[in-house]
């Protein structure tokens, strides 16, 4: 591995991105299950509190943290006499069942011996893309931070289904960023920056600031690092720091050791500029779901009412629909070519729809009564990709 020489105005970005980052005041760390555990499948207590220690010390310091964790699952391996990480879904949510309570333990024993209070706060996506769920976790993370406490966030693994979750949690880390308004996104790894290639390649040279996706072209990703432990790799890191960069939060990604050293904005790690402003929370949840329940398709006529007019999407412009979904559910909105076109909360189930197809408004409300003058999405649920 070799490092790079910087030209002045790659220089320049680099200390206004790690400036921005070490005097944020609000900041989102993410720590994945590679770092928080031990192959054998238990809580590594000194990475964990080594972690803590330095979290404890900038919430001191006045600084707000939002700590999402990994590791509700590796952590329920050991105790359930599990070797490795189960692939069946109801295996899972056991283990992070277990897991999770044994985690929180360990941090609330390690931040409370420092004087901070934590909290555990377990998000679901399904929960999450509801106007007033989204609402509600926003309050009460907020009322959490102004009172001092540094709220531990995880995905609610044990009620998670394959459908609908974040998927991952440098996913959700980015969305959660978002969510509380945070200046900075911290990902922590088990390496210590993006490399042009995995780590082991020879020709590896670190990538220290990512101002658009372009410059990734270079980069050559593998899987994850420490075998059946992590579930992200660097992909999803890469991904959750363009989801913040693209909606106005500056991020970088390093190891847990380096904690401290990013988050004061030394020269450690991968630093990614903000790409673009801030957008509409709740909709950006919509856009990084893993999964949606299903797919409408519409005529061309509809595409280009929502991609040009940003119209709702009305019943005349819907010519099928596959899935099984349910009114208020996540779907995808798609061409008659396959082009995802957007995605959106469905204000009708699967069913419902196909005797819809093609059919004004107006003739829906007269024949099957007013419930159905509603658009099939309205705008304000309706998330433009691409
Ligand atoms: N281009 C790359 N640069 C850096 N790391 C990479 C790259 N490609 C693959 N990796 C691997 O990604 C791993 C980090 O992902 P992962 O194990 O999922 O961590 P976590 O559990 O922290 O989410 C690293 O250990 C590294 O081996
Ligand atoms: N929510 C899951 C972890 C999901 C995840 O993204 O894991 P990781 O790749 O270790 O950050 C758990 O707590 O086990």
């Amino acid at each position: 591995m070799t490092e790079t020489i910087h030209s002045e105005d790659t220089a320049t970005a680099l200390l206004d991105v790690q400036r921005s980052i070490a005097g944020a005041k609000r900041v989102v760390v993410k720590v994945g299950s590679s770092s928080l555990t031990t192959t054998a499948g238990g809580i590594d207590v000194a990475r964990l509190m080594a972690l803590t220690n330095v979290l404890a010390a900038q919430n001191k310091a006045g600084r707000e943290v939002v700590l999402v964790s990994s590791g509700a699952i590796a952590a329920g391996l050991a105790p359930l006499g599990w070797a490795k990480r189960p692939s069946d879904l109801s295996s899972q949510q056991a283990a992070a069942s277990v897991g999770q309570g044994l985690l929180m333990a360990r941090y609330s024993e390690a931040l409370g011996g420092r004087s901070v209070l934590s909290s555990q706060v377990l998000l679901s996506a399904d929960d999450l893309i509801r106007r007033t769920h989204y609402r509600n976790a926003q309050r009460a993370l907020e009322r959490l931070l102004g009172m001092g406490v540094l709220p531990i966030v995880n995905e609610n693994d044990t009620v998670a289904t394959h459908e609908i979750r974040f998927g991952d949690n440098d996913r959700l880390a980015a969305l959660v960023a978002h969510l509380v308004h945070a200046e900075a996104l911290v990902l922590l790894s088990d390496v210590d920056a993006l490399y042009t290639a995995p780590p082991t390649h020879s020709s590896a040279e670190r990538v220290s600031l990512v101002r658009s996706p372009s410059e990734l072209d270079v980069v050559k990703v593998g899987g994850t690092g420490t075998a059946g432990i992590g579930t992200g790799g660097m992909a999803t890191k890469i991904e959750a720091a363009q989801i913040a960069a693209a909606s106005g939060i500056p991020a970088v990604v390093t190891s847990a050791g380096n904690v401290e050293n990013a988050m004061t904005g030394a020269d450690v790690g991968t630093w990614f500029t903000v790409t673009h402003r801030r957008r509409s929370t709740r909709l950006l949840w919509l856009a990084h779901l893993a999964e949606t329940r299903g797919r409408v398709t519409i005529d061309d006529g509809a595409v280009r009412a929502l991609r040009d007019r940003h119209t709702s999407l009305l019943p005349a412009g819907v010519t099928g629909v596959t899935g099984d979904f349910e009114p208020g559910d996540p779907v995808e909105i798609v061409s008659h070519s396959g082009e995802i076109i957007a995605r959106g909360l469905v204000n009708y189930s699967a069913l419902e729809l196909p005797e819809m197809f093609g059919r004004s408004t107006r003739e829906l409300g007269e024949s099957l009564g007013r419930d159905y003058e509603r658009e099939v999405i309205h705008r304000d649920d309706l998330v433009i990709l691409g």
